[in-house]
């Protein structure tokens, strides 16, 4: 059984709201041209993501049956029997136009070690795995033993799973272990707790765990349009992302652009 994920992006919440406005239109006494207004407006905003999709190379069999997995999962249930750590959903997955995107981005920056900072399912971890070369590693970040042996089982039917290495704990004991080793990313994902991005791009700056030229690739920079509302809309993830992305325009030791795909990615470069 497949339950339907709702939407979490600001297009896909925009979409959801235009598509409530033309069924209330329907019943009202608006002029007909204003309701066909309403109407191609919805169209507008909705048939973009199905469009985006079609457009971009399928994912691979492995990612696809990873993410069927992962929706399958009564997340709830694990969470009241006390199997994950904490309330895990299935909307939490980046999917297929974002891991292509993440994909793209090894291929063209010629990663070979990538760190990633929050894997649930280990979607992105596996998209980003199968862009690496064949000596190419990749350390997933994730506080949440049950998740962590979800991936690794997924990982297993992948023929690039073995370039994966899990890290289970909190990221920043995890990425503060790694750069007292000596350890070095050439892309950085990150993609754990809002609350703590602030923390884990302080670390990454001031740390020798990015390599001169490396790239921070952050998800969630638009978090559901909560940045560029009115702050009476925001959550505390909202208010933390926000406070994130002006904490990074405002750091003029690197260069950066948001990206609208998906819920917002963003592109860091150290200067
Ligand atoms: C949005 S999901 C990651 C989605 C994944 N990157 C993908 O594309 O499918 C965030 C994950 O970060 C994990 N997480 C949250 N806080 C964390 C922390 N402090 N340290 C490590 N992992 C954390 C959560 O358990 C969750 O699995």
């Amino acid at each position: 059984m497949t339950n339907p994920a709702r939407p979490v992006t600001p297009l896909g919440i925009l979409a959801a709201k235009l598509e409530h406005i033309v069924q209330q239109a329907q019943s009202t006494s608006l002029s007909a041209p204003l309701k066909q207004a309403i109407e191609e407006a919805y169209h507008l905003a909705s048939g973009l993501d199905p469009y985006l999709d079609r457009c971009t190379t399928p994912e691979s069999a492995a990612l696809a049956a990873l993410a069927q997995k992962t929706q399958q999962e009564d997340w709830s249930r694990r969470f009241s029997d006390g199997e994950t750590v904490r309330q895990l959903e299935q909307e939490m997955l980046s999917g297929h136009l974002e891991g292509q995107v993440l994909k793209m981005l090894i291929h063209m920056t010629k990663a070979k070690h990538v760190l990633e900072v929050g894997m649930f399912t280990g979607y992105s971890a596996l998209a980003m795995a199968e862009a690496l070369p064949e000596d190419g590693t990749l350390i997933a970040c994730e506080v949440d033993p049950y998740v962590a042996a979800f991936a690794q089982q997924c990982f297993q039917s992948s023929p690039h799973g073995n370039k994966i290495k899990v890290a289970i704990g909190p990221a920043l004991e995890t990425m503060q272990q790694l750069a007292d080793a000596r350890e070095t990313f050439d892309l950085v994902f990150v993609d754990a707790d809002k609350k703590e991005y602030v923390d884990y791009f302080k670390l990454l700056l001031d740390s020798s765990l990015l390599t001169p030229n490396g790239f921070i690739v952050v998800d969630n920079t638009l978090f559901q349009g909560q940045p560029y509302l009115s702050n009476t809309h925001r959550t505390a993830n909202g208010e933390a992302i926000a406070h994130f992305n002006q904490l990074v325009t405002a750091d003029p030791r690197v260069e950066q652009v948001l990206l609208p795909v998906r819920d917002g990615v963003t592109i860091i470069r150290r200067i």
